[in-house]
């Protein structure tokens, strides 16, 4: 059966001339030539349980049942810096086969979008990092935070430093989300009240900020000040804030006092 799975996926790739596989498997599977990216434990997991409650249906429809998993996919192929072209390999004990996920996804889209205020790279490290606190937390509970990236100088001038910045006075390579060396750093400061407030090269300029709130803001019920604020920024400067939701997990990009894409983590 999996020698069978491994060619049906080679055979995939060179027809649809794809170099990459998501893999949905607790095993270590290789594909020769072609990259293998293993999914996270947690998209595994959801694979399975939603199989177990779905199992009447074919695999596609059982996988694509769980609200918001494409986004989950294409927002971790992004944060890699990958495109959303792949092939999907699950190998779990009662699910096995292959399908090609193809075209630009909407998370393509939105970042295409957003790089008329930040530079994509600073945004998708940005993103990197939000996923990474959404899905770990600190020391085993969840924490919220937000980014905010672009036009720094009116991010500044509407918000205050609440506790004492703990970026001050470093130089720009400690302060660059660009590098993952720095996510560490960044994860501890997330606990801090405020926000981040980075350049749009992706240099931290300051956590522990607290955002003026202007005007009318009007969002989905259940989202609170950290949410509205972000909002309310992103109205009155050209920034773009990437929110990690305390309470319930989940990333939501704002632009121009839009939610402009919501990435569910909590489902996964
Ligand atoms: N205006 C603001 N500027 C910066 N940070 C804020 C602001 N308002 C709230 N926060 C931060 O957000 C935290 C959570 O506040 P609140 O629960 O009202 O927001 P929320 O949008 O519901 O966020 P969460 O989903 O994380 O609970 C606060 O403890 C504070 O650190």
């Amino acid at each position: 059966m999996l020698n069978l799975l491994i060619d049906f996926v080679r055979d995939l790739a060179r027809k649809y001339e794809i170099g990459k596989v998501i893999l949905v498997s607790d095993a270590d599977i290789e594909f020769d030539d072609i990259e293998v990216i293993k999914a996270p434990r947690s998209y595994i997991e959801a694979v399975k349980n939603t199989f177990a409650v779905t199992s009447s249906c074919g695999l596609t429809e059982s996988i694509m049942t769980i609200p918001g998993i494409s986004e989950f996919v294409e927002a971790y192929l992004e944060a890699r810096g990958y495109d959303s072209k792949a092939i999907v390999c699950v190998y779990l004990p009662n699910l096995k086969g292959a399908f090609v996920i193809d075209g630009e996804s909407k998370l393509s889209r939105i970042l295409k979008e957003c790089s008329e205020y930040v530079h994509p790279e600073a945004l998708r490290s940005a993103l990197g990092v939000a996923l990474t606190i959404a899905f770990k937390g600190r020391e085993g509970k969840k924490i919220g935070t937000a980014f905010v990236i672009g036009d720094p100088e009116n991010v500044l001038k509407r918000s205050r430093q609440i506790v004492i910045n703990p970026y001050e006075g470093h130089p720009p390579e400690k302060r660059d989300v660009k590098n993952p060396d720095n996510w560490e750093s960044i994860m501890e400061f997330a606990q801090l009240d405020g926000v981040f407030v980075l350049d749009s090269n992706g240099i931290i300029l300051s956590a522990g900020r607290y955002l003026d709130i202007e005007g009318e803001i009007s969002l989905k019920y259940g989202l609170g000040g950290r949410h509205i604020a972000c909002a309310s920024i992103t109205k009155s400067t050209k920034s773009i804030a990437i929110v990690v939701s305390g309470s319930g997990g989940d990333i939501t990009i704002f632009k121009d006092g839009e939610a402009v894409i919501e990435i569910p983590v909590s489902m996964m």
